[in-house]
Parts: structure tokens; C-alpha cells; sequence
């Protein structure tokens, strides 16, 4: 394909994978990191040591600390911001993107004040030409293995079919494979409800309950993401694929998943604050148990384990009486349930 001017907004861990991704795909790209001295540290060391640390990048890799140079003449723009600071970087960037160019996120999680999707938030910050091309980019991902090379595949999905395949063009290589997806919403919602489980998981793990636990968590936690989902208008299917119970497994079973590590730490006794001061990076699992279980309020879906899972976060319920209660709970059929979400 044409190399492309590229910029990516976010230069924590998976903003600079993406954009060193990108380098090594051969087009040129700009770095935005909102600390200075981190763009300072990527220009003169190709390293990345708070987020990245050991990791050489690519050195064609440029980073500023000016958003509107990072964007300005760039035909691509990959945000990879934490969800709740998208709605401002876009609104800061709006005004100085080319009508031609294509804006694809990769955040995982709700913006809580408004409960909306992330293609939302942009679809309503960015201007109408841009904003009818977003795109999303999910699927299970840990930057650490990406960097490495290691065998990876995400999925990029758009209303506008055309951006999704320029986007998977741009950005799959030999040890990235990027598939395409129409369903903006279903891709969006997994991606964002797997973290709520991955803190349930690293919980379990570290209260010590075994594999067993493990894969109820996964197997019952995909079936609520799905009636989620569904009330959504997302496609049941779509929670079968990479960005659904792909990137739930990878984040319920990974050393790598910050989400997995916090509800670790929670079950050492940490507080949720004292959880997050030492995660010191985006633990967007939190948020998302927020906006998930007022979602499923509003939408009148069952979801236990989001339900007792905000009740350990923000209510200070005891984890292992949030466990015996999930188990408490009305016998049931499986196969009811499994038809009505056919997936
Ligand atoms: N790390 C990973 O392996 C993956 C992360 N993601 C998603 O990518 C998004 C970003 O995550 P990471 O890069 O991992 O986070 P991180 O914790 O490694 O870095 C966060 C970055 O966001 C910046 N930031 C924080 N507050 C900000 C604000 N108010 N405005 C602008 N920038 C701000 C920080 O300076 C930092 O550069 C999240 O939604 C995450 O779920 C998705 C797939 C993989
Ligand atoms: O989304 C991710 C991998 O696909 C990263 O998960 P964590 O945010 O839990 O590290």
C-alpha cells in the first residue's frame, strides 16, 4: 500500500506499540505524548521507559508534545488515549484535522458522565466529514507482546467499510493480522466489558480459587456482556470473535493485563485508591464496572457478576461475599440462555 503521514495521539503503552507498528509498516509517524519529557526521551532514545520499559523503538519514530502539530497534514490518526480523555483530545484536535482524514480509536471503555460508546464521543466532537468514517481497533493485545513481535490479531471495525480496510491496511504486518468488522458497536462493547471481568478474574486468582472459578468467571461474564450487548443493538455473534471472548480470555489469563494485576491487588487488601496509585497506568476496568452497571440498569439487563463486582469497588463489600452470593443465586438453565444470545 502508499505510505501514509500517520500520528498517533497517546503515548502510553499501546500508543507507542501502534505507532512503532506503523514505523516499521513504513509510513511516517508522529507520537503525541501529553509529558513532554516522554516525547524528549522517544526522539533522543527510542525508549519509552515509564510505559515500555527495555523496549527499543523503531528509529524512525518521531514524538511531539504539541497536539497540533502531531495532527496537522496527517492522513491517519490512531487515538489511543484512555477512554475518559478521548471527548477533550478530539475536541483539541477538531479544528486542524484535513476533512480527508481518517480517525480510528483504540480505546477500551465507556465515557461515564455520558454512558456513550467511544465512536460516539467522536462521531460528536469531530467534524461531520471525519466523524462518518471513525473507526475502532480491539481485540486481544497486550502492547508487551506486540512490541516483541510475538503473533497477535485485532480487529478494526467502521459503518464506513472503506476506513476499516484502510486502517487493517495500514496497520497489519507479519506478526499483526488485522481483520475488518461491521459491527462498530458489538467490537466496542467487548472490548470494553472484558476488563470488568478481568478484575473479577485477577480477584479470584488472588483469593485463591483455582481454574474452575476462572472459567465460570469467562464463560458467565461472556454471557452477560452479551445480553449487554444485544440490549445495545450489538450483533450476539460478534462476542464470539477476537474482540469479545478473544480478548477476554487473553486479558483473564494474562501476567500482562493491568486489569488482571488490579483485582490482584485488590484481593491483598488494597484499597480501590491505594489499588490505583500503585497500578499507575489506565486501569479502565474500573470505570467500565461503573458504566456497565448503570447500563444495565437503564437497559434492564442482568449482569451478577458487574453488579457484585461494583459492590466490592465502591461499596466496600467483602470479595469472598460477593463469590458466595454469585453462587446463591437462582438455579437456572443454560442452554435457555444460550439460545437466546445464539452466539
Ligand atoms: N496496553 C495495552 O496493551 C492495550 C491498551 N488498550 C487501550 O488503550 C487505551 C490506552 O491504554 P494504554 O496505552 O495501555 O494506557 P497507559 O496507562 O499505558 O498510558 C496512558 C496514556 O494516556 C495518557 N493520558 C492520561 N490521561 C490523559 C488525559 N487526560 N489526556 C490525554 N492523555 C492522557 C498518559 O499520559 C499516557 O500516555 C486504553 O483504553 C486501553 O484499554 C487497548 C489494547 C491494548
Ligand atoms: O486490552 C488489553 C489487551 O487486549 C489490555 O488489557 P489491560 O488494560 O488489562 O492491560
Amino acid at each position: 500500500m502508499t505510505l501514509q503521514k500517520t500520528a498517533v495521539l497517546g503515548a502510553g503503552s499501546w500508543g507507542t506499540v501502534l505507532a512503532s507498528v506503523l514505523a516499521e509498516n513504513g509510513h511516517d509517524v508522529m507520537l503525541w505524548a501529553r509529558r513532554e519529557d516522554a516525547a524528549v526521551e522517544i526522539n533522543l532514545h527510542r525508549t519509552n521507559s515509564k510505559y515500555l520499559p527495555g523496549a527499543k523503538l523503531p528509529s524512525a519514530l518521531c514524538a511531539t508534545h504539541s497536539l497540533v502539530e502531531a495532527v496537522t497534514g496527517r492522513e491517519f490518526i490512531l487515538m489511543v488515549v484512555p477512554s475518559q480523555s478521548v471527548r477533550e483530545v478530539a475536541r483539541e484536535v477538531a479544528p486542524h484535522l484535513s476533512s480527508e482524514a481518517l480517525v480510528t480509536h483504540a480505546a477500551k471503555g465507556f465515557e461515564l458522565s455520558s454512558l456513550k460508546r467511544i465512536t460516539e464521543v467522536l462521531q460528536e466532537e469531530l467534524p461531520s466529514g471525519v466523524a462518518n468514517r471513525v473507526a475502532v481497533l480491539s481485540g486481544p493485545s497486550h502492547a508487551e507482546e506486540v512490541i516483541c513481535h510475538s503473533p497477535t490479531t485485532v480487529v478494526v471495525a467502521s459503518e464506513n467499510s472503506e476506513a476499516a480496510e484502510r486502517t487493517q491496511a495500514l496497520l497489519n504486518n507479519s506478526t499483526l493480522r488485522v481483520y475488518t468488522h461491521p459491527d462498530v458497536i458489538g467490537v466496542e462493547i467487548g472490548g470494553s466489558l472484558k476488563n470488568i471481568i478481568a478484575l473479577g478474574a485477577g480477584l479470584s486468582d488472588g483469593l485463591g480459587f483455582g481454574d474452575n472459578a476462572k472459567a465460570a468467571l469467562i464463560t458467565r461474564g461472556l454471557a452477560e456482556m452479551a445480553r449487554l450487548g444485544m440490549a445495545m443493538d450489538a450483533k450476539p455473534i460478534t462476542f464470539a470473535g477476537l474482540s469479545g471472548v478473544g480478548d477476554l480470555v487473553a486479558t483473564c489469563t494474562s501476567k500482562h493485563s493491568r486489569n488482571w494485576r488490579a483485582g490482584n491487588l485488590l484481593s491483598q487488601g488494597y484499597s480501590l485508591d491505594e489499588m490505583l496509585q500503585q497500578m499507575g497506568m489506565v486501569v479502565e476496568g474500573v470505570k467500565t464496572t461503573q458504566a456497565a452497571y448503570r447500563l444495565a440498569q437503564k437497559h434492564g439487563v442482568e449482569m451478577p457478576i458487574t453488579e457484585e463486582l461494583s459492590k466490592v469497588l465502591f461499596e466496600g463489600k467483602d470479595p469472598r461475599r460477593a463469590v458466595e452470593d454469585l453462587m446463591a443465586r437462582d438455579m437456572t438453565d443454560e442452554m435457555e440462555e444460550m439460545i437466546k444470545l445464539s452466539y
